[in-house]
């Protein structure tokens, strides 16, 4: 059942599973546990935010970029001042609200290049992370579905890659626009640089060309909306949901041979409480997210002692890389000016037209709106012999791995300058996606209604900078293509007449921001480690009880856009749950064919 208010929980039932966050990452865990079996396991989630329901807007994919910042579905959280961006201060969206960040995201659908996850699987010691072991998590997760506008999709995607009959629907691009055929066009004309690629999540994502999103019938499709209602609407008599409600604190039950063990939950709905507690009988599954899970852990006396001294804070198990390694990536939308009559750019200045669109989407799920603003992508690379890589090593996973990213949109968008009321636009937003930055989250105060410390350290390092200047500079090469003469009129609004590389840099500064993609601040590393936040198997180490799944365990930032990631991390998360469950309760050593990591029965 759904609940809005803690005093609505029963009080005589006994939780197996309590999941704190439902998020992208935490929905899927909630769904998973609580789906029927000859023993069903009672499960317990806890949501900050709203009902993704009560947001109409949410749904429809055009609209994502008005979902955030400073909205009732974001945390509105703002960064600490960004030396690598001029001191700026920037905002920090991240999802309140069921389903997190996927209920709010802009809809891109990627699954990864094969050398990160083959990375990932070699610094933890888990075969099970590598990109063999996943592929069978991709085709289970996804349902290729066609787009909103049904157009004939031959060439665009390879379907055999993809699955057909998983919860979360993604399609491709439902509504054409003016640029399409020409970026098609620059994959002929500079195809050395720029070749294209006919489907980006085959696990080598270099080229250009068309994305997934997580779109269908022309609906955003969240963790929410493929996971938590379905199992809510089938009446699961097992699986209680609690939103409006904040988890304050991780409460240590016990210990055993000097191993604490967390298996309760303090929650409210203010600071000024009242304050419930309530215990799981197994476990405790944090998926409060990249910023969530780190204050969360610091805030229950998990983190760094002397750190946690200094707030007063009692330590219950001294991990000093708890909210360390923030792996954050920066864009910016570079603006060209084009020669063309309508674009998207006239939605934000007609209320005409907007509403008559948002009529069309209302009746049929169709039309512009029903489809993101995100037209093409392109994964890039520095060349091998640049100069940076005298002074550092390459950050990303390997050659078949994008450095940076290309996302083409048919309209007007800055960070920090207001749209023009007239023209039209394109925009080639630069991404840097390996950035050699390590960023941080960090407690502000002891109370867990104080918003933490978000510092993603953008454009931080000389490799970040570097390659952020080598993205702009292969985006003009791109649109100095032959196609374009006669249709692009000039680089636009702060980015005109920037040219040289100290231009670029300083306009890079000014205008960058986040693109939305923080992690790694509870880093996965091998069992008995002395550095890392969890285990191989999502397990925190030092304790018993708890485990952490969500995007802040990579141990690595992805080199594409992660809400994939994270529903693969999931759904392998909620096996790994089931099968140690399945060894602690009967003892039945490792269920055949399941490849569970070795580990001690301590778990450290
Ligand atoms: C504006 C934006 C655009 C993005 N665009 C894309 C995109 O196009 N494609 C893509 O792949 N990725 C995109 N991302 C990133 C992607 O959505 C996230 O990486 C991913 O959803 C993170 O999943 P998660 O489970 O780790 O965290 P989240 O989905 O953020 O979930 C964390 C949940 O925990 C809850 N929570 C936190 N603290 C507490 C607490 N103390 N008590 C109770 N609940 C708590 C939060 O409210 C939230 O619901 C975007 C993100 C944003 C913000």
């Amino acid at each position: 059942a759904l609940y809005t208010d803690p005093s609505e929980i029963p009080t005589d039932r006994e939780y197996d599973y309590i999941v704190v966050g439902g998020g992208t990452a935490g929905n899927v865990i909630a769904a998973r546990l609580s789906e029927p079996t000859s023993d069903p396991k009672n499960v317990l989630l806890i949501e900050a935010g709203p009902s993704n329901l009560d947001f109409a807007a949410a749904a429809i994919p055009f609209v994502c970029v008005t979902l955030s910042p400073k909205t009732p579905m974001d945390w509105n959280y703002t960064s600490v001042a960004q030396p690598g961006l001029n001191s700026r201060a920037i905002h920090y969206p991240r999802g309140r609200v069921l389903g997190g960040s996927s209920s709010i995201n802009y809809l891109i659908w990627n699954t990864g290049s094969s050398e990160e996850w083959n990375r990932y699987a070699s610094v933890t010691g888990d075969h099970g992370w590598s990109w063999s072991s996943v592929l069978p998590y991709i085709k289970s997760i996804e349902k290729l579905v066609p787009p909103a506008d049904r157009h004939d999709t031959s060439g665009q995607i390879t379907p055999g890659l993809h699955g057909t009959s998983g919860p979360v629907g993604v399609s491709l691009q439902g509504y054409p626009s003016s640029i399409d055929s020409k970026i098609m066009k620059v994959t002929e004309e500079l195809s050395a640089e720029f070749p294209y690629n006919e489907d980006m999540n085959s696990g080598s994502p270099i080229g250009v060309g068309w994305p997934l999103s997580s779109v269908e019938n022309g609906t955003r499709v969240s963790s929410a909306t493929a996971y938590l209602e379905p199992a809510l609407s089938a009446s699961r008599p097992n699986l209680d949901v609690l939103i409006n409600t904040q988890v304050t604190k991780l409460i240590q039950t016990g210990s055993s041979q000097g191993v604490p063990t967390i298996l309760g939950v303090e929650f409210a709905q203010s600071a000024s409480g009242p304050f419930y507690r309530r215990n799981a009988t197994t476990e405790v599954i944090l998926s409060a997210g990249t910023v969530g899970t780190p204050q969360l852990l610091m805030l229950s006396g998990i983190g760094d002692k002397k750190a946690l001294a200094e707030l007063g804070i009692e330590s219950i198990v001294d991990l000093p890389d708890v909210g360390q390694n923030l792996q954050e990536q920066t864009a910016i939308p570079n603006v060209w000016s084009i020669n063309a009559t309508s674009t998207p750019d006239d939605i934000a200045r007609n209320a005409t037209l907007l509403n008559e669109l948002l009529g069309e989407w209302a009746t049929t799920q169709t039309g512009q709106l029903a489809t993101s603003p995100i037209t093409q992508i392109g994964w890039s690379r520095i060349p091998d012999n640049s100069s940076i890589y005298s002074e550092a090593a390459d950050p990303s996973a390997g050659p078949n791995t994008p450095q940076y990213e290309f996302i083409f949109a048919e309209v007007y968008n800055s960070f920090v300058a207001p749209g023009p009321t007239s023209g039209h636009h394109m925009l080639i937003s630069t991404n840097l996606l390996s950035p050699t930055s390590r960023g941080s989250i960090a407690l502000a105060s002891a109370d867990p209604f104080d918003a933490p410390l978000i510092d993603p350290a953008l454009l931080n390092s000389a490799f970040d900078i570097f390659t952020m200047t080598e993205a702009i500079k292969a985006a003009q090469r791109f649109m100095s293509a032959p196609v374009w003469d006669g249709f692009v009129l000039g680089q636009y609004g702060l980015f005109e007449g920037v040219t040289w590389d100290a231009e670029i840099e300083k306009y890079a500064r000014d205008t960058a921001s986040t693109v939305f993609h923080p992690t790694s601040t509870a880093y996965m590393s091998p069992f008995g480690a002395s550095y890392g936040v969890t285990n191989p198997d999502l397990t925190v180490k030092g304790m018993r009880g708890l485990r952490v799944v969500d995007a802040s365990v990579f141990p690595y930032v992805p080199s594409m856009h992660p809400q994939g990631y994270v529903y693969i991390l999931a759904e392998r998360a909620a096996e790994l749950i089931k099968a140690d469950h399945l060894v602690w309760e009967a003892d039945y050593g490792t269920p055949a064919g399941q490849d569970i990591f070795t580990k001690d029965s301590v778990c450290l």
